[in-house]
């Protein structure tokens, strides 16, 4: 991989490599972009075939994360780590220290949480060596497990792309078919369920989806078929790049709207879609209650101002729904375009030099 060549592509400041031979730790730190302030993003343990898909994820994800937080108005820049390991068998207290220290070392230019493949208690061991870790126990004062936070999110913004596409954000009688029943979706599910959606199920894990159909009432179907059941929401909430050349033919759903990170498999999937009317709420966008919660942890939580904030994605997912209309683009670029604007005025706001100048890690630490 040309490392410089694709930095320079998408203009990535800086990327952190850090390895710790005792504990095995492997691990990329990936800073996209710090205009709005400290980057922030969770930390991914994966089993990756080659080091350079690991650089390729971290870089990846980076770059995602400085979207995420500047559409979510949040005063931080965006940045990714991943770790190279599988998480069932390769996870030890030595190697989530040793990653907190290098954390450190950054002096606050990068925050972390959890991602795929980590959990609270991983950051609790990172916790142990750093200030610039979220997510933690809220034993520590901290917010917690963010994915319940995330799926709240993901529920209002349902209503908002509700509302578009069926002129009313009721979600009551809508059908509802949720990929993957992990640990955004299952409390998503319990939020339609309470509106009264029907909800269609799928996951590769069984006991996940009997845990749906018993307690949701949800009907399960196999994994390959959730694409074209007969829904009115199609709701991925597990991996990436579902939205593509073979699932788009089978869609029946008029409105996309889930939890998983990079839903399009190549931009153009979000421009067919659109050409079909089928309104499609930025990923990056409806899932950013999870950052939105752990972001506040910079302030000293509050769980009720979190939940306020959360809830401004159901006006963030409506703007863009306005702009992609006023300017003829597909959401997915009027979502970008959102998110670039609010980088830029901010880069040009900041022009003059203050020796005390004020950033989020002033406040409440
Ligand atoms: N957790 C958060 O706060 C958060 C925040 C933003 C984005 N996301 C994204 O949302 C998605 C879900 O996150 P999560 O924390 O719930 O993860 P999770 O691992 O708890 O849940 C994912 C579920 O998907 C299932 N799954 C995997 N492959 C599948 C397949 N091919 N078909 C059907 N099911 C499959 C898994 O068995 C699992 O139950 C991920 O893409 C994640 O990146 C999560
Ligand atoms: C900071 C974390 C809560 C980030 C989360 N994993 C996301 O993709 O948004």
């Amino acid at each position: 991989m040309e490392l410089f060549k694709y930095m320079e592509m998408y203009d990535y400041e800086q990327v952190v490599v850090c390895q710790d031979k005792q504990s095995g730790l492997k691990a990329i730190i990936a800073i996209h972009d710090t205009t709005l302030g400290p980057a922030l993003g969770g930390t991914r343990m994966w089993t990756y075939e080659s080091e350079e898909a690991a650089f390729e994820d971290a870089l990846r994800l980076a770059k995602g994360m400085t979207y995420k937080n500047a559409a979510a108005g949040l005063n931080l820049g965006g940045g990714k780590t991943v770790i190279i390991g599988d998480p069932r068998k390769d996870k030890n207290e030595a190697m989530f220290r040793a990653f907190g220290r290098f954390i450190q070392g950054l002096n606050g230019r990068y925050i972390t949480a959890e991602d795929v493949g980590t959990t609270v208690e991983d950051m609790d061991l990172v916790y142990q060596e750093t200030d610039f870790v979220t997510g933690i126990s809220p034993a520590f004062g901290s917010s917690g497990n963010p994915s319940p936070v995330t799926a709240y999110g993901v529920y209002v913004g349902m209503k908002a792309a509700a509302k578009e596409a069926f002129g009313d954000d009721s979600l009551e009688g809508k059908r509802v078919a949720v990929q993957g029943v992990g640990n955004v979706a299952y409390t998503l599910c319990r939020h339609l369920h309470e509106e009264g959606a029907k909800l269609i199920v799928t996951d590769i894990n069984k006991q996940a989806v009997q845990r749906a159909v018993e307690e949701f009432g949800a009907e399960a179907v196999n994994t390959e078929d959730i694409y074209r059941v007969d829904c009115d929401i199609y709701s991925p909430c597990a991996l990436g790049a579902t939205v593509n050349d073979e699932t788009i033919p089978q869609f029946k759903a008029k409105v996309i709207a889930g939890a998983a990170n990079n839903q399009l498999k190549e931009t153009r999937h979000g421009d067919i879609i659109q050409e079909m009317g089928i309104v499609y709420a930025p990923d990056y966008v409806i899932n950013s209650g999870g950052v939105i919660n752990v972001a506040d942890e910079l302030l000293g939580y509050n769980r009720e101002r979190a939940l306020k904030k959360v809830e401004t994605i159901y006006d963030s997912i409506s703007t863009i729904f306005e702009i992609s209309k006023r300017d003829q683009i597909p959401t997915y670029v009027a979502a970008d375009r959102m998110a670039e604007e609010r980088i830029e005025t901010m880069r040009k706001s900041r022009k003059q030099f203050l020796s005390n100048g004020m950033n989020i890690l002033s406040r409440g630490r």
